[in-house]
């Protein structure tokens, strides 16, 4: 960080804060000159058309893709481009991909257990007779992910909606300040999407969230600023309505 940076109240009062970020595959510029700030506590949904640059966005969060220039800082004071994806995992950035991977012969419970955040070697030990304060964070995730039910069943058992909820659950385990949600409600049924928005409702109370979706009936459910992207930049950023009322998104996004 540098001495303007100290300066720069933005940057210390967000939670992240991408500035002129760009990345080229080959020449191709997947982000050109993208900037993006989310405040603590704040939950963001990103839109955009396909090979908008949102998947190469979370890439540069989380240390997957080093941009070719730009700033990436997170937490006021880490900056992103300068660490590797296991030191950006420890620093509390979480991230759920769009498909299940769910431990499927475990339990809900022994899923969540493994998740959690815990000593190295605590974890092998920690099956059947898990301390006190990590029952108690298991049976807090239990409750937000609506799956207190179904804490004994196998995970391969649940259904396709349960078991992205088992996901958030595990990445809730690692306890991070920032979650980046990619596509959770893909292949959701209508109640099951309503449930997940009321879920990341909750979580984004106690917690800063990213999530990148293409099903607008759930992005208004969020009920969050929304930021649409469009050829590796931002095209328009506001409230849904007016972001979905911006001529240039409807015609290259929601138009089509
Ligand atoms: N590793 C890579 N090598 C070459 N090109 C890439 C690579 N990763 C992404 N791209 C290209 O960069 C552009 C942005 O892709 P990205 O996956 O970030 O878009 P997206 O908004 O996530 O799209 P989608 O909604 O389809 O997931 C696309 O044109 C894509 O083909």
């Amino acid at each position: 960080m540098t001495l303007a940076d100290t300066a720069n109240p933005t940057l210390t009062s967000s939670i992240l804060y991408l500035d002129g970020i760009s990345v080229s595959f080959d020449g191709y510029k997947a982000l050109r000159e993208l900037s993006l700030v989310l405040q603590r506590g704040e939950m963001r949904a990103i839109i955009g058309p396909n090979g908008a640059g949102k998947t190469t966005m979370m890439d540069v969060i989380t240390g997957k893709t080093r941009p070719d220039s730009g700033e990436a800082m997170f937490d006021g004071k880490y900056d992103l481009t300068r660490l590797d994806e296991a030191d950006i995992a420890t620093l509390g950035i979480g991230r759920k991909f769009q498909k299940p991977t769910v431990f499927e012969n475990h339990t809900v419970e022994d899923n969540l257990l493994l998740a959690v955040k815990a000593p190295r070697g605590v974890r092998a030990t920690l099956f059947g007779r898990a301390e006190p304060g990590v029952r108690a964070t298991i049976d807090r995730i239990l409750v937000t992910t609506r799956l207190q039910d179904h804490r004994a069943r196998v995970a391969g058992s649940l259904s396709h909606g349960q078991k992205q909820w088992l996901e958030i659950g595990m990445l809730l385990a690692q306890d991070p300040k920032l979650l980046l949600v990619d596509e959770p409600v893909a292949g959701m049924t209508d109640a099951e999407t309503a449930a997940t928005a009321e879920l990341l409702r909750e979580i984004a109370r106690t917690h800063s969230v990213v999530v990148v979706e293409h099903d607008m009936t759930f992005v208004r459910e969020l009920g969050v600023k929304v930021t649409c992207l469009h050829e590796g930049a931002v095209l328009a950023e506001g409230t849904l309505d007016q972001v979905s009322a911006h001529p240039r998104v409807v015609e290259v996004y929601l138009g089509r």
